[in-house]
């Protein structure tokens, strides 16, 4: 790696150098056998597991810095890492390798009248580019999601993870080298300058597709510059919808874990909408709970009706992502009053009805547009590892070719195929 890209022009040049090198070893790892792969994945859960104490003073060095540069509880979360953290790291690669490989899969192979023989088979996209936030997992989750699925990797980190990164780019390499695998099949963007993303997205020769986990900056630079296709991971404004007929004690229980048992994921509950029929009940035992586990709350007019030290919710509060103890809250007039609520203000992520009654289940199902749409279950769900996928690259907020928790099937895509034998076309 490069460790001294200071100037405009050699970021531009260590960048040109990381795409054509990604590009060379796109080739080697869409054909690697699942055997290499897997034993790759393996060799660097391994690595990872070795290499704790470096990882954790590597780790203490940027989490220094992020003190020292007043980093929010929740940014520092997702930062740490912790013993049980490098562990559950590792167990990701693991899991990633116990999946099925589903390069070179051929599916819906059908004879035509003409006597050829059509399907599609599962291929890699090539070399893509993530840039994702300061999340030190990500590193080792999108490596091995990207390895499995035979791409290269470009992986972009946030700046206030490069030490953390660094270290898990070592046991990726050599994981690598213990498969036989190229080097380059996962580089790491060794400095934090940010014009090393703006070469990133418009390396339309070397890079196939972009994802970008990221807030509303990193997006508006994404629209405005990229020119490679994106696959949007974007903020999460995901709600918790409380029917008239709900089962009482699972709406409580799940609303509570929804906004509190992680404040800072994208998946957590940003906005409690209560029908108007149970609020009465839902709303003093459930603000309790919240207030008695330091989050702030700030309700509609009605919401503070029922409780008076709820503070006032102004419309800004209904798009916020707070990745906080903070939770807006709003009194609805029924389902469908919900539903409107959430198409205007939420981010198209993750939302859930909590309800006994089956058909409204269904008609939420259909009606909300996001990626993932619950129901009687918690926002936190929204997860590659808890849908089965192994880990996720994270979740699409896009519609178009992933959308949801992306695993190794949505950094793949399809061609056609054709079997013939000396067929013509007449
Ligand atoms: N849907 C999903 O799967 C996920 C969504 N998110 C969302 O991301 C947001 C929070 O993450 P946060 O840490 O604030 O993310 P940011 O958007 O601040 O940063 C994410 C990455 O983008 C880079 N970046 C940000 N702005 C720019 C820019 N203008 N030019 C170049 N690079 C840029 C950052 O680099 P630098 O370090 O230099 O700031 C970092 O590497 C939340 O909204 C969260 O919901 C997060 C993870 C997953
Ligand atoms: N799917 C993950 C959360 C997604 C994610 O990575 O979000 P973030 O914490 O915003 O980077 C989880 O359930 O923990």
């Amino acid at each position: 790696m490069n460790t001294n890209v200071d100037t405009s022009s050699a970021i531009t040049r260590y960048m040109t150098e990381v795409g054509q090198r990604a590009r060379a070893a796109a080739r080697s790892v869409g054909r690697a056998e699942t055997r290499s792969k897997d034993t790759a994945l393996h060799a660097i859960a391994d690595a990872l597991e070795a290499a704790e104490a470096s990882l954790r003073a590597a780790n203490q060095l940027d989490m220094g810095a992020g003190r020292s540069a007043g980093l929010e509880p929740a940014l520092l979360d997702r930062l740490e890492l912790t013993p049980k953290g490098i562990r559950a790291m590792a167990q990701g690669l693991r899991e990633v390798a116990a999946q099925a490989d589903p390069v070179g899969e051929i599916t819906d192979l059908k004879y035509r009248p003409s006597g050829i023989q059509v399907g599609r088979m599962r291929v890699p996209l090539g070399v893509i580019g993530i840039i994702y936030e300061s999340r030190p997992n990500v590193t080792a989750d999108a490596a091995a999601l990207c390895l499995k699925a035979g791409n290269a990797a470009i992986l972009r980190g946030g700046s206030e993870a490069l030490n953390s990164n660094r270290a898990i780019a070592a046991c990726i390499q050599q994981g690598l080298a213990a498969a036989g695998l190229p080097a380059d099949a996962v580089q790491v963007i060794d400095t934090a300058d940010r014009a090393a993303v703006g070469e990133l997205i418009r390396m339309a020769e070397y890079v196939d597709v972009i994802v970008p986990r990221g807030g509303k900056g990193l997006i508006e630079r994404i629209s405005r510059e990229a020119r490679v296709p994106v696959i949007k991971h974007l903020d999460g404004v995901c709600h918790v919808y409380i029917d008239d007929r709900a089962n009482l004690e699972k709406a409580i229980a799940v609303a509570f874990n929804a906004k509190t048992q992680r404040y800072g994921t994208c998946n957590t509950m940003e906005t409690l909408l209560v029908a108007e029929g149970i609020a009465e009940r839902v709303l003093p035992v459930l603000c309790r709970m919240y207030q008695e586990a330091g989050v702030e709350l700030r309700g509609c007019a009605r919401t503070r009706d029922l409780i008076p030290d709820v503070n006032v919710a102004t419309e800004d509060d209904w798009y916020v992502e707070y990745l906080a103890p903070i939770l807006a809250i709003r009194v609805v007039e029924d389902m469908n009053a919900a539903i409107d609520h959430i198409a205007l203000y939420g981010s198209a992520h993750t939302d859930t009805i909590m309800t006994e009654d089956y058909s409204r289940a269904r008609r939420f199902l259909r009606e909300v547009d996001s990626s993932s749409v619950m129901v009687n279950a918690s926002t936190r769900f929204a997860d590659g590892g808890e849908y089965g996928l192994g880990a996720e690259i994270g979740i699409s907020t896009d519609k178009l070719h992933a959308r949801g928790p992306v695993g190794i099937e949505g950094l793949t895509t399809l061609k056609f195929v054709v079997l013939g034998d000396g067929h013509l076309r007449c």
